[in-house]
């Protein structure tokens, strides 16, 4: 048992249910560093990623397209170089969608032309960071991070979504199997606990239900401030302390729990990853997984 300096107790509901938990200062450290939201300023200009970001805009985007903007560093590494390749003329007439606050203020620096998401509006390509990748099936988490302003999911989800062709760029420290940390889920805020109870109890013993909140430190209840999106629903983080064996299973699972609007899992559709790895760029689909019908 650890010690109580250190203890964390998970969702109160449990309480009701067995005596608490009481994490070490480890798995404390390791639940936060789940919900670790770091600054993009503050990440390096690893050179991998920037070849990686380099390589989905000379690879996959062409004169003309409408572009998706996904969040993350290596997308905002994206964006610049995609602005250079504008003004150096050898990309014309491409159109950028972004899906957060981070990347409109990047494409804006670089010049991008943008337009707000409509869903009449045909996307060519979409590239994004992945907060992790699942080996092989290429399901993917997004959503980890603190979102800004009016960010939301939803938003992000139903662009990336949209785009003929989707590309992730990611460090190959993100893309695994056995993947655990958190996944967030937004549900309504009417009955949330019920439905965060519902949560705990499917994942038991497998993951941790927490509250987000739009500032300072989790709690299970949010804290002071809890956060609810733009749309109005409220955010849980589902913190998976042990490794989780299909991201499209628990996607599925999470879909069935009434009062579960959308979560971070994007799984079962046709999508690349360029991986920077410290030999060099792994590019990889999952075409031949989803023909296969792959979990
Ligand atoms: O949409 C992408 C993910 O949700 C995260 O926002 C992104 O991966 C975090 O950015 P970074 O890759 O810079 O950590």
């Amino acid at each position: 048992m650890a010690s109580a300096s250190s203890a964390i107790l998970p969702f109160p509901s449990v309480l009701t249910r067995w005596e608490p938990c009481l994490l070490s200062k480890a798995a404390f450290t390791k639940r936060f560093n789940a919900l670790r939201f770091v600054p993009r300023s503050t990440l390096s200009d690893n050179s991998g990623l920037l070849q990686a970001a380099k390589h989905t805009v000379d690879s996959y985007v062409r004169s003309g397209m409408v572009v998706g903007f996904g969040a993350g560093h290596a997308s905002g590494l994206a964006i610049h170089y995609l602005g250079q390749q504008l003004k150096a003329g050898t990309l014309k007439d491409i159109i950028g969608i972004p899906t957060c606050v981070g990347s409109a203020s990047e494409a804006a620096t670089a010049g991008i032309l943008l337009e707000p998401y409509e869903g009449s509006l045909e996307i060519h390509l979409a590239f994004s960071d992945a907060d992790v990748i699942e080996e092989d099936t290429l399901s993917v988490v997004i959503g980890r991070r603190k979102m800004m302003g009016d960010e939301s999911i939803i938003h992000e989800k139903t662009i990336l979504g949209a785009a003929e062709t989707l590309v992730f760029i990611v460090g190959e420290n993100r893309y695994k199997s056995g993947l655990d940390g958190s996944i967030p889920v937004l549900i309504q805020p009417l009955n949330w606990m019920e439905t965060a109870e519902e949560i705990d109890d499917l994942f038991l013993g497998d993951a941790e239900v927490w509250r987000r909140p739009s500032i300072g430190h989790a709690d299970p209840l949010g804290g002071d401030f809890p956060m609810v999106t733009k749309e109005g629903y409220n955010v849980l983080d589902v913190i998976f302390t042990s490794p989780i064996i299909s991201l499209a299973e628990i996607a599925n699972s999470l879909d069935q729990v009434d009062g579960v609007v959308e979560h971070g899992v994007i799984c079962r559709r046709p999508c690349t990853a360029v991986i920077a790895t410290e030999n060099g760029l792994r590019v990889i689909d999952n075409k031949l997984m989803l023909e296969a019908g792959s979990p």
